[in-house]
């Protein structure tokens, strides 16, 4: 059966279109049509380029054989889905698999944290009840890290702590082999009760990390020497399923243009500074924000001179103490925010700052941007992200917006 290169040049060939160049004065050309016959099929990484390009959804499976093959050309990269773990998106879960064989965890990726962290066997079983968990006694490759212990404490106030293994750790089809696996011997209430997910993957620079008596390397930095490129994006999306990437940027996930600012790692965060912000698609003003890119935290956390700006264009906005925050009728229209990074101009949608009723059925929600003030920081959260994608390049210390 004839391939469709070699129909199309079989076709050519016998309607006289090939090599034919113009005389003078002819107003056609053609031009003879190449046939790769070097070219090896893929069907899925077809099926892939297919999906992506019409935007259909593309499962795990499909992801991880397209990322398998590629492996296997040296252009390493990882692709794996994330979902929204509620109507609120608080949090975004990837499957991540641990072990030999493969136990696989629903994670919570986190660019404002360096630890890769999970419930275990270890994990009391009050706690762990309704997680799934990684038994290291169960997997062929486990070693534990003899003598090495972490804790870990968040920005809300959530905890976790425990004792360290190595083990082949897989996200989006590309493996680390020797991964630092920190099994959690204690968790906080917070944890304990969002089954939704078994723990965490930090994706912070190395000196974030909170083992003892020697820190780890996160995921991502034992991936990058050997993925094409050493970087990843964050595509995170409202209500619907978005994706990690690693080690290439697809840019059919962006409308905008990518801009790149320095990106400050040596708090273990992804720091990088706005270079001013704008409310209801107003011009930008030249206000600089310095804060960090924080896929772990849900909110736009800014400073209140800025919150007071923004909802001064809310009629029924007001801080309720209950709530710790601002709160406004969920009936109301909210303005835009915009941000400026690196030239672009970054504008999340006034849908994307309602998050929710502040409980079921209540007529009154709970707004996407709070004041940062007793954080010490400002706070890029999930937010703001989700208006973009997000490129964490660790190679050039730099992070890239795009406007989605
Ligand atoms: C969050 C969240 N919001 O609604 C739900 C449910 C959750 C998840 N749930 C309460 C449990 C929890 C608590 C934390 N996480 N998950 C993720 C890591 N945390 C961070 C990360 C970081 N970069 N900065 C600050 N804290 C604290």
């Amino acid at each position: 059966m004839q391939t469709f290169g070699a129909f199309l040049v079989s076709f050519l060939a016998a309607s006289g279109m090939a090599a034919a160049l113009p005389t003078e004065g002819q107003k056609t050309a053609s031009i003879e049509v190449a046939y790769n016959k070097n070219y090896v099929a893929h069907g899925p990484t077809a099926l892939f380029k297919a999906k992506r390009k019409y935007g259909a959804p593309i499962s795990d499976n499909l992801r991880a054989a397209v990322a398998a093959k590629h492996s296997l050309t040296k252009r390493q990269t990882g692709s794996a889905n994330t979902n929204p773990s509620d109507s609120a998106d608080d949090e975004y879960i990837t499957s991540v698999s641990i072990g030999t064989p493969a136990q696989v965890l629903p994670l919570d990726f986190d660019t404002g944290s360096s630890d890769l962290w999970v419930f275990s066997s270890e994990t009391p079983k009050s706690s762990a009840s309704g997680h799934v968990t990684y038994s290291p006694s169960k997997s062929s490759t486990a070693k534990k890290l003899s003598g090495s212990t972490w804790s870990i404490k968040y920005g809300d106030k959530s905890s976790s702590s425990g004792d360290v293994y190595t083990d082949v750790v897989t996200i989006g089809g590309f493996s680390v082999k020797t991964q630092a696996v920190e099994s959690a011997t204690k968790v906080s209430t917070q944890f304990v009760q969002d089954t939704l997910i078994s723990g965490l993957v930090g994706l912070g620079f190395d000196i974030g990390n909170q083992v003892s008596p020697r820190p780890q390397k996160t995921w991502f930095s034992n991936a990058a020497s050997s993925l094409a490129e050493p970087l990843f994006t964050a595509d995170l999306r409202h209500q619907e399923t978005g994706s990690y990437n690693f080690g290439f940027i697809d840019t059919s996930l962006a409308k905008g243009t990518i801009g790149y600012t320095p990106a400050d790692g040596s708090e273990g965060y992804w720091g990088f500074t706005a270079t001013g912000y704008s409310v209801g698609g107003a011009k930008l003003n030249r206000n600089s924000i310095t804060g960090i890119a924080d896929t772990g935290t849900t909110l736009l956390l800014l400073p209140d001179n800025i919150v007071d700006a923004y909802y001064n264009n809310v009629e029924s906005a007001e801080y309720d103490d209950s709530q710790e925050g601002v709160v406004f009728d969920c009936s109301e229209d909210l303005p835009s925010f915009s941000f400026g990074v690196g030239g672009q101009t970054i504008t999340i949608s006034g849908d994307l700052l309602n998050l929710t009723p502040i409980e079921e059925g209540s007529s009154t929600c709970f707004g996407g941007l709070q004041s940062s003030s007793d954080i010490g920081t400002n706070i890029f959260g999930d937010v703001a992200l989700k208006a973009a994608l997000v490129v964490f390049d660790l190679g050039n210390e730099r992070l890239g917006w795009a406007q989605k």
